[in-house]
């Protein structure tokens, strides 16, 4: 489980997040869930190391993040980190000579599930055709957490329904999974958990389940509720 306790964040003098709490648990689909700029991102890039956190703590199995551990955590962010030169085919064996948990095997039957040509240049690919081979080059590491940043962003329908598909496949098996996303719908069912930020603070955590059996509301009829004024 990877947990964060009163975490803050700031950049320079302005404070983006304010005494974050809450957990990712192995298994489970978590969702960041709030407006542009309320520091989901930031929160990502906090759990994979890439930016330091001001203060507060976040632990892996009740462990400190040392580097070992963030072998555990992969971040796929909402842009390829490929150069556009590359195929998709270089970009695998990129990856492949740089982890040593890269997974060949993962790698090639997402390539098929995925539907992508090996052969294409990553800088003539569409904007979801790019999405997937960023979750194809995330996903075929063996890591226990998966960090994604708006894995369905600006992409058409079917890209939308294809990666869906991905979610709800093998792929993600045995995974703990924490994405933002401003497509709630398309995954909806899919999510266990989602937490609710707004202004840096942590306004609701919820199981989705339990909010539907006992109360009858999906996540977007409790974002109706808590960001209504
Ligand atoms: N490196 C940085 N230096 C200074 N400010 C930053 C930096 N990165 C992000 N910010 C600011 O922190 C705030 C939170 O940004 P962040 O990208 O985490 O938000 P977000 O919720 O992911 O937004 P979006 O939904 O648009 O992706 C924003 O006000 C942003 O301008």
């Amino acid at each position: 489980m990877i947990k964060l306790t009163h975490v803050s964040k700031k950049y320079g003098r302005k404070k983006i997040l304010h005494d974050v709490s809450f957990t990712v648990h192995p298994n489970e689909i978590t969702c960041l869930v709030g407006i542009n700029g309320v520091g989901k991102t930031t929160l990502l890039k906090m759990i994979s190391n890439l930016t330091p956190t001001t203060s507060g703590s976040i632990t892996i199995d009740q462990e400190p993040l040392t580097p070992k551990r963030y072998e555990e955590i992969t971040f796929i962010p909402d842009t390829i980190p490929v150069p556009p030169s590359m195929t998709i085919n270089d970009s695998i064996h990129f990856m492949r000579d740089f982890y040593s948990n890269w997974n060949h095997s993962r790698a090639n039957d997402l390539l098929s599930f995925l539907k992508l040509n090996r052969k294409t240049k990553i800088g003539d690919l569409s904007k979801g055709n790019s999405a997937k081979v960023n979750l194809l080059l995330g996903l075929s590491l063996d890591v226990r957490y998966i960090l994604m940043d708006e894995p369905f962003s600006g992409i058409d329908i079917f890209s939308r329904e294809q990666i869906t598909e991905l979610f709800s496949s093998g792929f993600l098996e045995d995974r703990g999974i924490l994405l933002t996303t401003h497509e709630i719908k398309d995954i909806e069912h899919l999510i266990d958990k989602a937490v609710l930020l707004d202004e840096g603070y942590v306004l609701k955590e919820f199981n989705t389940e339990d909010m539907r059996l006992n109360e009858g509301k999906s996540i977007e009829d409790v974002m109706r509720e808590v960001y209504r004024p």
